[in-house]
């Protein structure tokens, strides 16, 4: 007996329910299949759509029925079906629901193990208030990032305590070995509202019916490395992804590139998934607007939840520009609270900007929880109506947008929600020349960005790099 002593997750009008897996003597068996490497793994609590619309406050385990090993011709035979017809998993399960889904879908499947609801002794109260479970790819998911994120995503203090999920997690090929530990841990955590983990290394299987794709996964730069190969190396990554978004992924599907240089990668992700909305298309920078609420709350000498309507304008890089202007203390505008100008314009903007190169000198890696709480935070944002004279920050297309801006950019406004998850920008935020000024300046930079990466975008004239001067960007090493 191994219950789980109390529920993680308690909806909203639910009760606070005592989770036992094990109910009426039946034994829960978790299966792992010690020693494979499979080519792609999934991880898959098995339920009805009817079962996942009723979990149970009272879930009970069921063993599951003895399953017959295959053999290596049999796991090859079906390898040959998605076309990788060589390095067989040693074992794979051969019958059952999960091995017929797994040829139908011409993926290798191997549970790491499966759970069954029994359903007879339910208590619908928990559950009754449940909404369709969400699923959401995120790739990078055997990073720093993803390992402080995924288990957020998974309790429900992202999307709610009432919102189940299912996690579709992409890794690249080096990191496939690591993955299947991030599942490991996402299995023993124990989360109710987690409905079902899907692992694989080819994002045509994992973004599948996506309702969000939190792309963190990127090349960090290397030694030496110029600023205008990684735009080409990270842009191929997400001229690909978008592409497998554009055919595979729910028809509203959103996403998040968070993997830099994120504001144009996902400039190219809009440009390679013309079936998808573009305004769904988001680049992170909540951590920038996070910092500058930080460094004014610390000036201040007030706690920050008295800093509201701080908006990041521009590039996720040294460009950025925390917005002190419109940014209230208390509900006063910044510049009548912190009456130093100097310290406004030439420290507060440089220090929140290159915070993150000054967090890997301190600490010798990039940001990673202060980013995953960031992108919770973002997440939030948008499904939470916006109080009345406060913003978030978010990069997004700028067509159409009210400031005058080059309208083929993804570039950080100030924006509200009515909290349906989706978004609208601001358009009385006051511009006064010095911020023109800044704005103008990132703008330039997004344009040069954009010429670097032209032949990742369709019908752009070709790629013309004109990147010299080096902004490193926060959380790059
Ligand atoms: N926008 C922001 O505010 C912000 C803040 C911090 C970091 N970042 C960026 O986020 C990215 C990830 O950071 P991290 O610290 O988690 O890095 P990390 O190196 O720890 O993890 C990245 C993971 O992505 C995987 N990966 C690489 N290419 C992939 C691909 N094509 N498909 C799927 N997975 C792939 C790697 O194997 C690795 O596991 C970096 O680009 C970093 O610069 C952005």
């Amino acid at each position: 007996m191994s219950g789980v002593p109390a529920a993680r997750a308690t909806p909203a009008g639910g009760v606070a329910a005592s989770w036992d897996r094990h109910a009426k003597g039946s034994t829960q068996h978790v299966r792992s299949i010690a020693g494979q490497q499979p080519i792609t793994a999934y991880l898959r609590y098995r339920t009805t759509m009817q079962q996942q619309m009723a979990f149970s406050s009272s879930v009970r385990g069921t063993a599951l029925p003895a399953k017959p090993r295959a053999s290596n011709g049999a796991a090859r035979a079906r390898l040959a079906v998605r076309g990788q017809s060589q390095q067989a998993p040693r074992s794979v399960q051969t019958s059952g629901a999960a091995t017929a889904e797994a040829v139908t879908n011409g993926i290798v499947t191997s549970p790491l193990f499966r759970l069954s609801y029994d359903t007879d002794n339910e208590h619908p109260d928990l559950t009754r208030s449940w909404k369709k479970t969400m699923k959401i790819a995120v790739t990078g998911a055997a990073g720093q990032i993803s390992n402080h994120l995924l288990f957020m995503l998974a309790s429900g203090e992202v999307f709610g305590r009432d919102q189940p999920v299912a996690l579709q997690l992409l890794g690249s090929e080096r990191s496939r070995e690591a993955l299947e530990g991030v599942a490991m841990e996402l299995e023993d955590s124990l989360y109710p509202l987690l409905r079902e983990v899907k692992l694989g290394i080819d994002a045509h299987k994992v973004f599948e019916d996506a309702d969000w794709a939190l792309l963190i996964g990127a090349k960090p730069r290397g030694p030496g490395m110029e600023r205008s190969a990684l735009l080409d190396i990270n842009g191929q990554i997400f001229q690909e992804q978008a592409r497998a978004l554009n055919e595979v992924a729910s028809r509203d599907c959103k996403m998040l590139v968070v993997g830099n240089p994120c504001n144009t990668n996902a400039l190219i992700g809009i440009h390679n998934a013309p079936d998808l909305p573009a305004r769904n298309w988001h680049a992170l920078t909540r951590l920038d607007e996070n910092r500058a609420k930080c460094q004014l709350a610390i000036k201040a000498g007030k706690f920050y939840t008295s800093v509201t309507n701080v908006a990041i304008w521009g590039n996720h890089s040294t460009t950025q520009v925390p917005d002190f202007l419109n940014a209230k203390i208390g509900g006063v505008r910044v510049p009548n609270v912190i009456r130093d100008q100097q310290w406004l314009k030439e420290e507060f903007t440089p220090k929140v900007a290159n915070r993150g190169g000054a967090l890997i000198k301190k600490w010798g890696r990039s940001s990673a929880a202060s980013t995953a709480v960031s992108i919770a935070d973002h997440l939030r944002s948008l499904y939470t109506p916006t109080a009345p004279g406060d913003c978030f920050s978010t990069a997004v297309y700028t067509a159409g947008n009210p400031y005058g801006l080059d309208e083929d950019l993804v570039f950080s406004m100030p924006c509200r929600s009515n909290g349906d998850g989706n978004y609208e920008v601001i358009n009385d935020f006051v511009i006064d020349d010095w911020l023109r000024d800044k704005l103008q300046e990132s703008e330039a930079e997004l344009q040069k960005e954009r010429d670097c990466v032209g032949h990742l975008i369709p019908g752009a004239s070709k790629a013309v790099c004109a990147i010299t001067e080096d902004t490193m960007l926060p959380g790059e090493n």
